[in-house]
């Protein structure tokens, strides 16, 4: 039994806002990487009946954990199914890597992997479609983790479409404060209404993020550290930040980077991956 689950972060190489729903909730256009870099989940099926999260995450209280909201909502839907095996139940544990809130995707990679890793042990039976689908009601950002494949999406990410962007080396760093999704999709200066594209012109032209101005203008640290990364590499806003990559072609450019960075100020460097480490270990495991 696999008991070792990768949960890898995620880079958005762009993205556009097209649009506001009348929901509030903004259509985008962006363009999903995984990183060969992220968060472990210990992961144990058993016949306890029971969902015990061995380590809380600080800030997060357990019942609004992504890790155990993805773990009832699978059995929930098993059990409704009638493919959940009598007394399912399973302890899990994370290393956390990935910073929260960091624009990285870490809390819904953590869902996707929970998603994903029990529908295997408990032979629950959902397809990757089903289980983003699942995935869809924990975040926008699940269904990519699910399918495990680097892809284009448009509406608020759900829409997806497999791509191989080139898998670049990128030097990760956070600038020490924390940017709330929401105020960035809330605030008056945000850009809202770029002109929709096609994914081949938009693959084509140079990357952006939309959301990239109004996170520089309202947090000075954010702003210095995209202008001080962007005297060495092209460098951009991941999601809503608070995180920033810098893109290079090789290992040793992005470490010597890395080097030279203020040392309160924390960053990896990680390749980026057109399929996800998650489902790397899936297919090493049934071949
Ligand atoms: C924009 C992305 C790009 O990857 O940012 P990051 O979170 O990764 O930085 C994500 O899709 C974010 O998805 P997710 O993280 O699930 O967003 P949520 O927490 O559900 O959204 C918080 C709030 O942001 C706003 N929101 C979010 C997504 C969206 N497409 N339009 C919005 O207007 C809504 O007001 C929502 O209530
Ligand atoms: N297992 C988890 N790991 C990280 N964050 C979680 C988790 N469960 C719930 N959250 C919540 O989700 C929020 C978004 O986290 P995350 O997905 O890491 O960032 P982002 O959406 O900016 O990429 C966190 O601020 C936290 O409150």
């Amino acid at each position: 039994m696999i008991e070792q689950w990768p949960s890898p972060a995620k880079l958005n190489l762009f993205l556009y806002i097209t649009g506001r729903r009348e929901d509030g909730y903004h259509n985008l256009q962006t363009l999903f990487q995984f990183l060969d870099y992220g968060d472990t989940l210990t992961i144990t099926a058993d016949s306890s009946g029971e969902l015990k999260l061995l380590t809380p995450v600080a800030g997060v209280p357990d019942e609004q954990n992504l890790i155990v909201r993805a773990a009832l909502l699978l059995r929930e839907k098993a059990a409704a199914r009638g493919t959940l095996p009598a007394n399912a139940g399973a302890s899990l544990a994370v290393d956390k890597r990935l910073p929260m809130g960091g624009g990285l995707g870490g809390g819904s990679s953590n869902a996707a992997t929970v998603l994903v890793a029990l529908n295997h042990q408990w032979q629950t039976g959902f397809s990757f479609e089903e289980l983003a689908a699942l995935g869809l009601s924990l975040g926008a950002d699940v269904p990519v983790f699910v399918q495990g494949f680097a892809a284009y999406a448009e509406g608020v990410g759900e829409k997806l479409t497999p791509v191989s962007p080139a898998e670049k080396w990128y030097l990760v760093m956070h600038p020490g404060v924390s940017v709330a999704t929401p105020v960035v999709f809330n605030d008056p200066l945000l850009t809202r209404d770029t002109p929709y594209r096609q994914i081949n012109e938009l693959l084509e032209a140079d990357f952006r993020n939309d959301c990239e101005a109004v996170v520089r203008k309202r947090f000075r640290e954010v702003e210095q550290l995209v202008s001080w990364l962007l005297e060495y590499a092209p460098s951009r806003l991941t999601g809503t930040g608070a995180c920033v990559f810098a893109e290079f072609d090789t290992e040793s450019a992005a470490r010597q980077v890395l080097e030279l960075a203020p040392k309160e100020l924390q960053g990896f460097v990680a390749r980026g991956a057109n399929v996800s480490p998650l489902h790397r270990i899936l297919s090493e495991h049934s071949s």
